[in-house]
């Protein structure tokens, strides 16, 4: 069973008079993993798009979502998928990639239909393509790793960049995760926003009862979201995304946009946020 909720963008002016509810219902990504069912959110950000696939032993396919207007859902885009599940595996173009938790995959332009089998949870990314490159499956001995922040400032964390362009090509998704050291609760601290790319954020590896209070919104006019496990936040390109978690979190960021150097950020003193 394929769902699909469409997510149109937000000018800045419009979020700044939301309320909660409201604010919920346009940047938190909520209830993409459903067994048995693959859960997509279609955003008009760089038209990514994010969601989830739960086979619970059987198998799910994805080929066409109307909402593209292409034949095949990778017609003229390319994927990203990491398992936040146990063992599972992912066939496409004549391929069946075994994916363990914490396994990324990029499939590129044109791969057809994706079928997702086991007992993964596959967390999916994709973004519109104008080339064609070669999947991949990147392990996470195979990523860049980045070392930030210090327990000092509650914000020491590992940042594993899968797509990205020192591990591998791709058109416009850069993607990777982030976790945090034991009892650093800070994540992209300080903030930062990147007007050229619109990013998401999904948060798992949490407890059921934790949560993170997920801080949005132009630099001097912040809002917040309380984010459970397994759920995210779309962030428009005029968005800070830093986030204080409550316990262990770790956090996948993936981006699409005019450029794919993740260092290009604006970075916003703590200072300055209002
Ligand atoms: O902890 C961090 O800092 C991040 O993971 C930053 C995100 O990757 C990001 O916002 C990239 O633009
Ligand atoms: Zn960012």
């Amino acid at each position: 069973m394929l769902s699909v909720e469409t997510r149109h963008a937000v000018h800045p002016a419009q979020a700044k008079v939301m309320d909660t509810a409201e604010l919920r219902a346009h940047f938190l990504a909520r209830d993409m993993f459903r067994d048995g069912e693959i859960r997509l959110i279609y955003t008009h950000y760089d038209r990514f798009v994010m969601g989830g696939a739960v086979p619970a032993g059987g198998s799910l396919t994805l080929e066409t979502v109307a909402e593209t207007g292409t034949e095949r859902f990778l017609d003229r885009r390319e994927m990203g998928i990491v398992n936040i599940g146990d063992t599972g595996s992912v066939r496409c173009d004549g391929e069946c990639y075994e994916m363990a938790r914490g396994d990324v995959l990029y499939l590129g332009k044109g791969s057809g239909a994706v079928s997702f089998e086991g007992e993964g949870r596959f967390y999916i990314t994709s973004a519109p393509a104008h080339a064609a490159f070669p999947s991949r499956l990147i392990t996470p001995a195979d990523c860049k790793e980045v070392r930030l922040g210090e327990p000092a400032s509650s914000n020491q964390r590992v940042i594993k960049q899968f797509i990205h362009p020192q591990v591998m090509e791709s058109c416009q998704l850069v993607l990777g995760y982030t976790s945090l050291a034991e009892g650093s609760v800070w994540n992209t601290m300080p903030s930062h926003v990147h007007d050229r790319r619109m990013e998401a954020y999904l948060y798992w590896g949490m407890e059921e009862e934790a949560r993170v209070l997920h801080l949005m919104g132009e630099p001097q006019e912040t809002r917040h979201l309380f984010v459970a496990n397994e759920e995210g936040a779309i962030s428009p390109p005029w968005s800070i995304h830093s986030g204080a978690g409550i316990g262990r979190y770790s956090f996948i960021w993936a981006m699409a946009g005019d450029n794919i150097d993740f260092t290009d950020m604006d970075f916003v003193k703590p200072g300055e946020m209002r």
